[in-house]
Parts: C-alpha cells; structure tokens; sequence
C-alpha cells in the first residue's frame, strides 16, 4: 500500500539550480567532539552516513575554524592545508554512499576563542571568555578573508557538496556586524556598510575559490538577543548583501552565546523563532532560500512552519542526533516511532562544553556508532526486566530489538518511572514524547509487558537473565518533625498533586529541587506551551523596534512565595546542567523565589521550618516543606535474587542514586542490552 505524502512541504525536493536536494531537511550543524577525536574520521563517517541513510536533505558538519586563531580551543579541528583533505574523506565518502549530501561548516570563533591568539574587530572581551582578542589589522583581515576562501577549497577536494559559513551566535563575522564588538574607525568599522564589508568579502572569496556549482549557506543572525545588536533594516540589508555575494542558501542564526535569553533549552516553545525568519521571507528582498531554525523537533512542527511560509527548508540539529532515521519514519508515516529531541542538552551541548563527545539522552548510540551496536542474537533467552522507567524500557527495547523474548515489570499501571513525574514540570512536557516512543518500540518489538504488577523473586527466578530496574525512593527529612503534616516529599507534589500552601520551603536544590520550584511558582499553562507569554517573560521584543531585538522581562506572577535552601554553601543548582542551570536559576530570580545556602535544618514544627546559617538560629513560617534531598536505591528485590543464588544485573537508579539521571538509566539500558 503506497503511503500518501504526509508531509507534502517538508518532503519535496529542493532545486537549487546546479544540484537538487531531495527534501526541506537540513541537519544543523553540530560540533560533536569526533573532529578532534583520534579515531574521529570513521567515526563521523558512520555518524553521518547513518543521518544520510535516514533521509536528511542536507548535512552540515560541526564547525570547522579557517586558521589557527580562530579555533574555539587549542586543539579544535581547522582545515587549512591540503594533507588535511584526507581524514575528511571518509565522512563525505561514507555519506554520498548512502545517498546524502553534506556541507563542511567553516567557523571562525573571533574573540569566543579559549587561547590568547584570539582575534576580533576591536578589542574587546566577551563575557564568556578569559581571553581579550587582539584587534585584526588591515592585513590579519585580508588573511583571514583568505583563510576562509582557502578552507572552502580544501573543502571542495574533500568531496563536501558545499560549505557554511558560520556568521551568527557572536562568533568572528557576527562581531565585525555588530556595533557591541566592532568600534573601528578604519573600512571595516563605523557605519554598517563597512561593518558588514567583512562577511560579504569573506562570501565572495569563498564563491571565487569554490566556482559556481557548489552549495554556500551563509548563517545570517537574524536576532542577536544582545544590546547592541543589529537592528531589523540591518538584518535585511545584510540578507541582500549576501544572496548578491553569491550565496546559495540563508540559514537563520538566533542570539549569541552570551545572550541571557534561552534559545534551544526544552522550556523553549517549539520552533519559537520561526516568526523571525518569516520577516525575512515576507520582506520579499532575497530570491534564494531561507532555512529556520530551533526547537523543530517533529515533522508536523516542521511542516506547518512550512506550510505558514516562515521558510523554504527546516533545520534539525539535535532531533538528527536523537533519531537519525526522522526523515525516513516521517514519510512512511511513522512519526509515532521518531525518538523525540526533548531539548535537554543533557547528553549534547553539556558534553561539548565539557570538552567530551556528544551523544544523546534518548539515543545514547549517536556519536558511538562503530561501537554500541544490537547485533541479533544466536541464541535467545528469555529476559525480564523490572521496573519500567527510562533504564528499564531502554534495556527491555534494545535487547528485545535483538532477539531475546523480553517481560518488563511495574509495579506502577504506566510506562515511564520518573519520566512520568518529569513532565508534569512546566516546561518539561517533552518527556511526553520519551515515553511515547518508548511505548511504540516497546509495542513494535512485543515486549511482554506486565504492567501494574509487583513481581517478586521466586516469579523472577526461571528467566535466563534478570535485569533490576526498580529505581529510587526519595531521601526523608532526618530531623525532629520530619514526619510533620507539612512535610511533603516530591512526589506527593509532582505526581500526587498534594495541596501545596502559600509559603513553601524546598529542601535541596538539586535538579529535582529546581524542577519543584518551577512548578509551585507557575499558575494556569506552561509557557513552554504559550510562544507569545514566553516572548515576553524573557524580554524578546518580537516588533523588533531595537538592535538585538531586547526588551524588559515580564515574568509571570507567581502564585507562592518559594524558598530554596541547600546545606552546601557553593552555588544553588552547581550540579545542573552548564548549558541550562543559568536558565533555571533566572527563571526562578524572575520569580522572586528565595535562595539560602549552607542551611543547617533542625526541626519542623506548627511555625514553620528551624533552620540555622551560620550561627544565627530563625523559623521560616512555611505552610509546607517540600524535601528534595536525594534519594536512596531501591533494590530490594536484587538482594532477595542474590540470596536465592540468582545473579542480577542492577541499573539506573537502582544502582546508583545519588541523583535522578536518566541520561546515564537509558546509556546503561543500551549498554547492557548489546551484552546480553
Ligand atoms: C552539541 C551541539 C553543537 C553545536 N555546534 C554548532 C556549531 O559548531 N556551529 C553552529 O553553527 N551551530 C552549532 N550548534 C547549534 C545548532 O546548529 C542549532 O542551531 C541548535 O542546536 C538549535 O537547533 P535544534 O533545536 O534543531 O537543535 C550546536 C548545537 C549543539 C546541540
Ligand atoms: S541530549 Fe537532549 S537535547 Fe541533546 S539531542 Fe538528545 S534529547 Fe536532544
């Protein structure tokens, strides 16, 4: 039965006059780590062959510096000579094979750069890095000119189908654009046609150095989220420089880095700046395509942007790590089955800032593809698995997908474990979609799934294999009163959805913590879910009436006065994530929600909760106290196995604990389930 085309925008090809792209997707580029990595050229090779197999339009590489100065980090990857050609072969051999295109993006970090040869238009420093670049004369910038038309010919021999040259998010090009980062008074500074005289010689060197039949995408930041940023008539007048410098696509470009306003985190709304490429399709001014960007995370997202006319192509960056076969299940129909992106920047850009290699929380095989393999099992066994949340459902997919008849037990009548109190944070509501593909693949690979049932060991003990994946119970309040009616823990708010009082102490201010604190302080919908009450509670003017597209935050009345406390004296929420703990920390400031650190609790009573800093004793006058101090491994039922002489495999919180992780539940789920 032929399939009618469910997604007649995002599915029909692309002509670009010399070449044809086989849909409306593009891959965003990502840098993963593998370009610095020893084995790295294979490995990306099987990464992206994998996006190309799955049906991508269009990949773009991670970036790429053009020199030596304008690498992000020391040993950040730059092509620049031609015995460099070789180790991208691989990749753009491996990806043509399956049946894809791929652009190398060319990424020169200006004054982001962590090394003190960084450079920029002026010599000014950004606030996210030690080093304050040296100003490029008028020679260091005829070089770098070169260096980038250089780097896109190098390109060119290494089989890429194109390049991208990276002129958003505050890097190099973005720094000569604004007025913020470049005060020159020379021909590369002072009115914004000499301040945009830098990325249009760098475009027409590159069309020079490349010829006419090859792809360039130019990354036109479209919204600064800085003061000081371009104003709309700029982005506009730049957009007309480019496509008449020889550009073949636009690609849209939002904030940079050091901008305070999130812009890929999972409580930004879905495809929330589709609208800003959309005045640059609707001001008619270029006839080349324009590609969007940011938080597209499903095909029906992607094709309704589309459909509106926000633009020609949609680009996916971190859904094509969560599921690399997107394309593919979307036009067989299958956009149930799509492991959901959920924005986390878990297991992506928090490992990149941490200078390790990117994978996925919902895919823990993206990036170690040669190595995290589901080979089909010779010989089967029968496996049962307990517990069904992130760890458990990981494991009892996987290792059904390979072959073995898999039971997976819960105690609990749904899917989902702590995912399922996860989504009930506003903000949070992409773990939806975690679970929903889980229950897919669970159904897809006949899981027998026993649900609502609390298996015990004597049940347990005729499996082949037994797998422990019962998950946590959260840590009490050890002092006098810790079982005072006002005591609640997480659950009982999150899940059971117990009355909450007006003054609420939260203990512990960990992930969980921060996610109790968002919820007790939102009232009515999550603005995940509301693009204009989002706009406006971080202070996005969407009439654009100045540079940077800045305006004073409106923060949501909140409906209980919150504080947070923690016995640690370092900074509230140090554990979270270093791309997303800024966000929940002024969410919270926005909410007026109090902060106290090294907190010494010492009774809760009728008053409130006694606690002490330092040696000054005081009562917070509370209705409730909301205890979020960790949890314990339940793993009763691996130690009644262990005493029947049964071995077990204990994983996901059940093993460790410490804190809800269910990035490492679901790698340990894949791990495993390879193994067995
Ligand atoms: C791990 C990671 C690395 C990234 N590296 C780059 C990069 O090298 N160059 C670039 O232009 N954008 C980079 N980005 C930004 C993405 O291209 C994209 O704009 C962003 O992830 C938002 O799109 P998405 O919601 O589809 O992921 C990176 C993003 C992630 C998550
Ligand atoms: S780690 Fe989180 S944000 Fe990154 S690709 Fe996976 S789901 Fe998306």
């Amino acid at each position: 039965m032929t399939v009618a085309n469910p997604y007649p925008h995002l599915l029909a090809p692309l002509d670009l006059g010399f070449t044809t792209l086989r849909n409306r997707t593009l891959m965003g580029s990502m840098h993963t780590g593998l370009e610095e990595a020893k084995d790295g050229a294979d490995r990306m090779a099987a990464f992206y062959a994998e996006r190309a197999k799955g049906g991508v339009g269009l990949i773009v590489t991670g970036g790429i510096a053009p020199n030596l100065q304008g690498r992000a980090y020391p040993s950040a990857a730059q092509l620049s000579w031609p015995w460099q050609v070789g180790h991208h072969k691989p990749v753009t051999d491996a990806v043509h094979e399956a049946g894809g295109k791929i652009a190398m993006q060319i990424l020169h970090t200006g004054r982001y750069a962590y090394h003190p040869l960084a450079v920029s238009a002026s010599r000014i420093k950004s606030p996210i890095s030690p080093f304050k670049p040296w100003e490029l004369g008028r020679f260091g910038i005829a070089k770098t000119i070169r260096d980038f038309a250089n780097c896109a010919a190098l390109a060119r021999k290494a089989g890429y189908d194109g390049v991208e040259v990276m002129g958003s998010e505050g890097y190099l090009i973005n720094q000569f654009i604004a007025s913020c980062t470049n005060h020159r008074t020379d021909a590369w500074g002072g009115e914004f046609k000499n301040r945009i005289r830098f990325p249009i010689e760098v475009v027409k060197a590159v069309r020079k150095a490349v010829g006419p039949d090859f792809i360039i995408i130019y990354r036109l930041s479209m919204l600064d989220l800085v003061e000081g940023g371009s104003t709309w008539p700029e982005v506009v007048e730049l957009a007309q420089a480019i496509e008449d410098a020889g550009a073949t696509i636009i690609n849209t470009g939002i904030g940079w880095h050091e901008a305070r306003v999130p812009t890929i985190a999972t409580s930004v709304p879905r495809a929330a700046f589709a609208w800003v490429t959309k005045r640059l399709k609707d001001a008619n001014v270029v006839k080349i395509p324009l590609i969007t960007t940011n938080r597209i995370n499903t095909p029906e997202v992607a094709e309704q942007v589309l459909a509106d006319g926000c633009a020609d192509m949609v680009s996916m960056a971190r859904p094509f790590l969560a599921d690399p076969a997107f394309v593919n299940k979307a036009k067989a129909n299958k956009a149930d089955e799509i492991n959901t992106c959920i924005g986390c920047n878990q297991a992506c850009l928090d490992h990149v800032f941490e200078q390790k290699l990117a994978s996925c929380l919902v895919n823990p095989v993206a990036g170690r593809e040669t190595e995290l393999k589901f080979i089909p099992t010779a010989r089967k066994k029968t496996v049962a698995v307990v517990g069904a949340g992130p760890a458990g459902m990981a494991t009892a997919m996987y290792t059904a997908q390979r072959g073995h008849a898999v039971t997976l037990f819960d105690a609990q009548e749904e899917l989902g474990g702590q995912l399922n109190i996860a989504k009930q944070v506003p903000g949070k509501e992409e773990f939806y979609e975690t679970i929903r593909y889980f229950k897919r693949q669970l159904e897809n690979a006949k899981v027998d799934l026993k649900l609502g049932k609390r298996v015990d060991a004597a049940e347990l003990k005729g499996f082949d294999e037994v797998v422990i994946a019962t998950g946590i119970q959260p840590r009490s309040l050890a002092v006098p009163g810790g079982d005072h009616p006002k005591v609640l823990s997480y659950i009982d708010v999150l899940r059971d959805k117990k009355p909450v009082g007006k003054r609420v102490a939260v203990v512990g201010a960990g992930g969980i913590g921060f996610d109790v604190a968002e919820f007790l302080t939102h009232e009515g919908h999550s603005l995940a879910l509301d693009l204009d009450g989002w706009l406006k509670e971080w202070g996005v003017d969407a009439s654009y009436e100045r540079g940077g597209a800045l305006t004073l935050p409106q923060p949501a009345p909140s409906p209980r006065e919150v504080v947070m406390l923690q016995r640690k004296t370092s900074k509230m929420g140090a554990g979270l994530g270093k791309t997303t703990g800024w966000i929940h920390r002024a969410a919270l400031k926005n909410k007026r929600v109090q902060m106290m650190t090294g907190v010494e609790y010492l009774k809760v009573d009728d008053a409130g909760l006694h606690i002490r800093v330092g040696d000054k004793e005081q009562v917070l006058p509370v209705d409730n106290v909301v205890v979020c101090a960790g949890q314990t491994p339940l793993r009763k039922l691996a130690d009644e196995l262990a005493a029947m002489g049964k071995t077990a495999h204990v994983i996901g919180g059940a093993d460790v604990a410490a804190e809800l992780d269910a990035k490492r539940a679901i790698r340990q789920g894949a791990e495993l389930a390879a193994s067995l």
